[in-house]
């Protein structure tokens, strides 16, 4: 179980600063996803954990060593960690068994020991009885379970997984999903991955940092990333938020008092008095009663139906281009008015 220490950390290609200053920790044993839209640099940093890429600035300690910083670059095959990509990268004329048995004898461990090892790891991935096969008789998610019992079979402390997910179909990484789950817990390695679907982050990471433009948002447990977001890039890019600005004209034992649409709403927060974002998912609005204190009034400009129930898309009265959305067991008139309820929210400051 390694722990990784970034600090300070820094990568720039050309005037592009992929990565931009990152101080972060993650404790050994963890299950970590790094999540961010497209080109945010979640792949770079990844790179530079694994030492596929050296850092123009700041440190990396791995388990207390510095594996890069200032003069010290110590190469990806010497830092002791496995990694898997969404290529798998199987040997195709190899057996399950010799791919994975591939690092070991690089490592020119006795033939028995070697043995023991490989069987030992597929095991834990769930194909012991598949040693023999071709990698082209495979499935798709056997093959990315061979190439985790690849990475398992060298005991590291530490594997690093790029969009381990991504070349499975969606019912199949589902399954996958609660596999990782299991192996993550019996292997007790760390695991550190990266991927652009963050439902995938949030289902299987035990902490997640929310990147964006080289920088690192938040790094909280997923239910925290949900609910109290730390900036409004992460109240957006977590669970289809939106963001609507908002003046708060005070603090309340429970969060903030704010005002919108000339009502008062009280909404869980921590802004100070001035302008404020209240955050908000479908989840937190719901069709109203129209006595209902914490409501607003909005149109519904869109519906479709999902999961059992429509999921209707409204613009808020008063609020240029802000759409929100909600459920509802019911269909609704497009174009027609609706007081919805508040159920929950987070206010965040706003810059003026
Ligand atoms: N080898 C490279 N040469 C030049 N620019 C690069 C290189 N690798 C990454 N970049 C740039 O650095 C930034 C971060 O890229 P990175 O691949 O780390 O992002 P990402 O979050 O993983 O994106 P995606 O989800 O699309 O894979 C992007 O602007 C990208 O174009």
């Amino acid at each position: 179980m390694q722990d990784i220490a970034l600090s300070g950390l820094t990568r720039h290609f050309g005037a592009v600063p992929a990565v931009d200053g990152v101080t972060l920790s993650v404790p050994g044993g963890a299950f970590f996803a790094l999540v961010g839209p497209s080109g945010c640099g979640k792949t770079t940093l990844l790179r530079l954990i694994a030492g596929l890429e050296a850092p123009d600035g700041g440190t990396i300690r791995l388990a207390g060593r510095l594996v890069a910083g200032g003069p010290r670059f110590i190469p990806a095959e010497e830092r002791g960690l496995g990694m898997v990509f969404q290529s798998y990268a199987l040997w195709p004329h190899m057996t399950v068994g010799q791919n994975v048995a591939f690092g070991l004898a690089l490592r020119s461990m006795p033939r028995a020991a070697r043995a023991a090892r490989v069987a030992e790891a597929l095991a834990l991935v769930g194909l012991a009885d598949m040693e023999d096969r071709l990698p082209h008789r495979l499935s798709g998610g056997q093959r990315q379970r061979v190439a985790l019992a690849r990475s398992l079979a060298l005991r590291p402390g530490l594997i690093l997984l790029d969009e381990p997910l991504a070349n499975l179909d969606a019912h199949l990484r589902q399954t996958m999903l609660s596999e990782f789950r299991r192996i993550h817990r019996e292997a007790g390695t760390t695991f550190v991955f990266v991927t652009h679907d963050q439902n995938e982050a949030m289902a299987l990471a035990d902490r997640v940092a929310v990147m964006d433009r080289g920088r690192i948002e938040q790094v909280a447990p997923p239910q925290d990333l949900f609910a109290r977001p730390a900036t409004p890039m992460v109240a957006r890019f977590v669970g289809g938020g939106r963001t609507v600005p908002v003046d708060v004209l005070g603090r309340t034992p429970a969060g903030c008092t704010l005002r919108l649409q000339d009502r008062l709403l009280e909404v869980p927060g921590a802004a100070a008095t001035g302008p404020g974002w209240l955050c908000l998912r479908a989840r937190d609005l719901t069709p109203a009663p129209a006595r209902d204190a914490q409501r607003l009034s909005a149109r519904v400009v869109d519906q479709r139906f999902e999961a059992g129930d429509y999921v209707l898309s409204l613009a808020l009265d008063r609020v240029e281009g802000v759409t929100l959305e909600t459920t509802s067991p019911t269909p609704a008139t497009l174009g027609a008015t609706l007081d919805v309820g508040l159920r929950g929210g987070w206010v965040l400051p706003r810059a003026a």
